[in-house]
């Protein structure tokens, strides 16, 4: 999400940031760890949400992240209702939790909205296969981010066993490009989030449409191009990184990065130019 040099959030870079992706083919906006959700004040939570709801498409599905913590969720709650979301994200935390603690926050917060949820796993058993599923099965879960990194992703014991409880095609691949193949073609997921999909809409949209075409060949050789700034993110931090990459590409002045994330060094700027000028120069 772009900010002005003060700190605000810059409707008109937003604006074009949100017409890039849509243009891209991309028709679902998620407002969560990249969009740096986390972090905004209450009122900037209002404001965030007055401004993505005015300047998304009206064909777009907009999610916007509620969370992590509990006592913001329940605030946030107040703040989403006077809005027609159709669902909210509900952002991952892995420490001061338990699954049955979590899963009554859940529970207790779908009841607020009267909604349910997206429920982004992004670390392993935090929540257990069988609350999820108690989850899913109660009609408190819209969609399942599932984004827990694995050294090789065709091993994920968690996953297959969430796989074996709750309909796949609910549970949708969330680390971005790199794992979307191996997770929709040997998982089963409905599809997958992107984070490059920002900068790469098109890209990210046409590793989409080779996947469901079962195209293997194509969606791999799609995949490779997002590598240098793929790379890049998972070495020196995703979030911060995409904030700057989208700036260096031309597609909206992102502006400063949030405390309690920090600007990359102007060494890091270099390279992801660079990143950014060899993906162009693939595609
Ligand atoms: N975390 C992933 C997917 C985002 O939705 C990424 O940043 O690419």
């Amino acid at each position: 999400m772009a900010r002005a040099a003060d700190g605000s959030l810059d409707r008109a870079e937003n604006a074009k940031l949100i017409q890039h992706i849509e243009q891209g083919g991309i028709s679902t906006l998620l407002y969560g760890g990249n969009a740096i959700f986390y972090h905004l004040t209450l009122a900037e939570y209002r404001a965030a949400l007055e401004m993505i709801s005015e300047l998304a498409a009206d064909s777009s599905l907009v999610i916007p992240a509620i969370g992590p913590a509990y006592g913001t969720m329940l605030d946030q709650a107040e703040i989403l209702n006077d809005f027609a979301f159709p669902t909210a994200m509900v952002l991952p935390q892995r420490d001061i939790v338990t699954s049955a603690g979590f899963c009554t926050g859940v529970r207790n917060l779908t009841q607020r909205l009267g909604k349910p949820v997206v429920l982004y796993l992004k670390f392993g058993g935090v929540v257990t296969v069988e609350d999820a599923a108690a989850l899913v099965n109660d009609g408190h879960i819209s969609a399942i981010k599932y984004a827990v990194v694995r050294e090789d992703y065709m091993r994920d014991d968690y996953l297959k066993a969430l796989t074996e409880k709750i309909d796949p095609s609910l549970i949708l691949s969330g680390l971005g490009d790199q794992p979307a193949i191996t997770h929709m073609r040997h998982f089963g997921l409905g599809g997958f989030t992107t984070g490059c999909g920002c900068v790469f809409p098109q890209l990210s949209t046409d590793l989409l449409k080779a996947i469901q075409a079962e195209n293997w060949d194509e969606a791999e050789a799609i995949r490779e191009r997002f590598l240098p700034l793929e790379n890049l993110r998972d070495n020196l931090g995703p979030i911060t990184i995409l904030h700057r990459a989208t700036e260096l590409a031309g597609i909206a002045q992102t502006g400063p990065i949030s405390p309690l994330l920090s600007e990359p060094a102007a060494a890091i700027r270099e390279q992801i130019a660079a990143a950014l000028t060899q993906i162009q120069q693939s595609v």
